[in-house]
C-alpha cells in the first residue's frame, strides 16, 4: 500500500506588499511539493526566496493568498492540523531568565501537557539535545548553538510527527551543526517527517531524501537527491574483478565508437552545492 503524504503543498501563492510603492509582490509563487511520511525534505534557495514564507504557510502562521497546504491530510488553516507539528523558527526567542527545563515546561503546558508526563518528557529532551550540564543555568547566558538546541527540544516537546526546521544550524559552529545533523538523522530513523531549510548545502545533502530549489518564490528544481545529483549524460558500469586486459578491451571498444568517450571509472556525481550555484548562475542571481 502506498504511504500517505505527510505534507501536501499545492499551488501555494503568498503575496505581500513591498515597502517600495506598497506594490503587491509574490513572495511565494505557485509552489507545489509533497513530503511522504518519514521523509526529510530540504528547501534551499537564496535569502528572500520564500523558504520561511512557505514554511509559515504550511504551519498556518500565514494565510495563503492562493493554493492550499495540508499536514497529514488536514488543512493548515485549521488549528487542529498543528497538533502533529513541531516548529523551530529562524530566530527562536526564549525568556532569558528561565532555565531550559522551565522553558520546555512552559512550551509543554502550551501544548496541554502536565504532571509526570511533562516532567519526564522535559528530562528526556534535555538529554537528547545534550544540555544536562547547563540545565540549571539561565538561558540568557547560552551560546547560539545551545539556543538552537533549546529550540529543537521545544519543537519536539509534544512528540510531533512533522518537524519543520527553519535554518536549524543558523549561527552554529561546525561541530554544533554536526550534532544537530546527527539529531535530525536520529529523528528521521524514528520515523519523524522533517521539512527543513538551510544554507548549509552539504548538510542538506547528508540528511535529505528530497530537495527543492527555490528562486524568487518559484521552485525551479525538485526531486530526490539521487535524481538531482546524477549526471544525466554519463553512464556507469560497475565491474567486479575486471582485469587490466578486460578494461583495455572495453576502452578499445569505446574508442571505436564515434560518439562515446571513456571518461573514468566510477560514477561522477555532482554535489548539491554545485547544482545550487550552477542554477543560480544560469539565472543570473546572487543572494539578496
Ligand atoms: N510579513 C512580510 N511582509 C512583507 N514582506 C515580507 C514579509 N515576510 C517576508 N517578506 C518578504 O518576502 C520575501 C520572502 O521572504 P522569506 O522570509 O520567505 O525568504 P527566505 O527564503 O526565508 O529568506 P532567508 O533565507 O533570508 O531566511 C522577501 O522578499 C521578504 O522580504
Amino acid at each position: 500500500m502506498e504511504k500517505a503524504n505527510a505534507v501536501e503543498i499545492s499551488h501555494l501563492v503568498k503575496c505581500y506588499r513591498s515597502s517600495f510603492k506598497r506594490r503587491l509582490f509574490r513572495a511565494v509563487d505557485d509552489v507545489s511539493l509533497q513530503i511522504g511520511e518519514g521523509e526529510v525534505y530540504g528547501l534551499i534557495g537564496p535569502n528572500g526566496s520564500g523558504k520561511s514564507t512557505t514554511m509559515k504557510a504550511l504551519i498556518g502562521l500565514v494565510t495563503p493568498t492562493e493554493g492550499s497546504c495540508k499536514v497529514f491530510g488536514a488543512e493548515s488553516i485549521k488549528v487542529d492540523s498543528r497538533r502533529e507539528i513541531g516548529f523551530l523558527p529562524e530566530n527562536p526567542y526564549f525568556y532569558k531568565h528561565q532555565t531550559v527545563a522551565e522553558t520546555l515546561k512552559f512550551y509543554g503546558k502550551l501544548c496541554g501537557m502536565h504532571g509526570k508526563e511533562l516532567t519526564s518528557r522535559v528530562d528526556e529532551l534535555i538529554e537528547l539535545v545534550s544540555l544536562e550540564n547547563a540545565r540549571n543555568r539561565r538561558i540568557g547566558g547560552y551560546s547560539k548553538g545551545m539556543l538552537q538546541r533549546v529550540g529543537l527540544a521545544q519543537a519536539l516537546i509534544q512528540k510531533p510527527r512533522l518537524l519543520v526546521l527553519d535554518e536549524p544550524t543558523a549561527g552554529v559552529d561546525p561541530l554544533g551543526s554536526r550534532e544537530i545533523r546527527d539529531l535530525i538523522l536520529k529523528l528521521k530513523h524514528e520515523g519523524v517527517t522533517i521539512f527543513l531549510c538551510s544554507h548549509l548545502l552539504e548538510q542538506v545533502q547528508e540528511v535529505c531524501d528530497q530537495v527543492g530549489i527555490i528562486f524568487e518564490g518559484k521552485i525551479v528544481q525538485q526531486g530526490t537527491l539521487k535524481e538531482l545529483t546524477t549526471v544525466d549524460d554519463h553512464d556507469e558500469i560497475i565491474l567486479k574483478g575486471a582485469s587490466e586486459e578486460l578494461l583495455t578491451k572495453i576502452k578499445q571498444l569505446v574508442q571505436q565508437d564515434a560518439a562515446a568517450e571513456w571518461v573514468s571509472h566510477g560514477k561522477p556525481k555532482t554535489t548539491l552545492e554545485r547544482l545550487f550555484i550552477e542554477t543560480a548562475r544560469k539565472r543570473g542571481k546572487s543572494s539578496k
